[in-house]
């Protein structure tokens, strides 16, 4: 479990990006962080992968708190070009973070080949990674971090740099990831469908400095499909909240679950924009 409390950070002196943010996320939950732009998504990510130290608050991790890189963590960011190595194949990216395991090299190039597989990538072992389309290097990101088996996935704005039908595979990749590994995932995206359609529940951040905002639940089935879930009525009713939460519009009691410990219990600006 994930817990934060109290999450406050600032860049510079006066400059406060988290505000008193409180967060709780169960095991195996797939989150989505949405927010407008610049709010402190990436931040949020950062603290929590012990990348940046918060000015104040509590980040606690399977009951350790986080005080550096947890062990038991993998990030996927938006650019896969800068996150793979060139010069090593395609398994050695993958099998890399294995060391730090403990793992024999056997050992690793079995966790690497099994985890290409999963990502529908067998063949593509022995290629560098500037062999292979951006959508594919980006399997080769969430293979690496699968290879790893972390208990907590961090991905930032993953699918922000594929085309549409690519990212539509890779939303299904990670749902797919996440039902068979059930590992805790916090998915940061600008994309308000996507965040609907790939989370269990959706967390608004309200514009710097941020707290959570809104805290829903996605009541829709868990097998989810591309063209049929996006035409129910719960995803477009759901879809419509977020966007309007997003854009900094109040929660409703009653209306729209504000179910977080964090969320705000009534109006926030309501002239307030978002620029995505
Ligand atoms: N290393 C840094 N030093 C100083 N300020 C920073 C740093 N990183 C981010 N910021 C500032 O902190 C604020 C939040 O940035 P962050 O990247 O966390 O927001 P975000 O919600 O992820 O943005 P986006 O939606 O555009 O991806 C922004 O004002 C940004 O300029």
């Amino acid at each position: 479990m994930l817990e934060i409390t109290g999450l406050t950070h600032s860049y510079s002196g006066d400059h406060g990006v988290l505000d008193g943010l409180d967060l709780t996320v169960a095991d195996g939950e797939l989150l989505s962080i949405v927010g407008p732009s610049g709010c402190g998504k990436s931040t949020l990510l950062r603290c929590i992968a012990g990348l940046i130290q918060p000015t104040s608050g509590k980040l606690v991790l399977n009951d350790k708190p986080i005080n550096g890189v947890p062990d038991d963590l993998a990030v996927v960011f938006q650019d896969y070009s800068r996150s793979l190595f060139p010069w090593l194949t395609v398994r050695d990216n993958v099998a890399l973070p294995l060391r730090r395991r403990g793992k024999s090299r056997a050992e690793r190039r079995a966790a690497a080949q099994e985890a290409l597989e999963s990502v529908g990538l067998e063949d593509a072992g022995k290629k560098y990674p500037w062999q292979l389309s951006g959508g594919m290097q980006q399997r080769v990101s969430i293979a690496r971090a699968l290879a790893y088996r972390p208990s907590l996935l961090l991905m930032d704005e993953p699918f922000g740099s594929v085309d549409a039908q690519t990212r539509e595979d890779l939303e299904d990749l990670v749902l797919k990831v996440h039902r068979d590994a059930k590992m805790t995932i916090l998915l940061v995206t600008h994309d308000i469908d996507e965040s609907v359609y790939i989370g269990d529940r959706v967390v608004v951040l309200n514009r710097s400095p941020a707290r959570v905002h809104a805290d829903l639940p996605v009541d829709l089935p868990l097998d989810r499909d591309q063209i049929e879930t996006r035409a129910l009525p719960d995803f477009i009713h759901l879809r419509a909240e977020v966007g309007r939460l997003v854009r900094g519009g109040a929660t409703i009691p009653g209306a729209a679950p504000a179910t977080g410990k964090g969320a705000d219990k009534e109006t926030d600006d309501p002239a307030s924009k978002v620029s995505e």
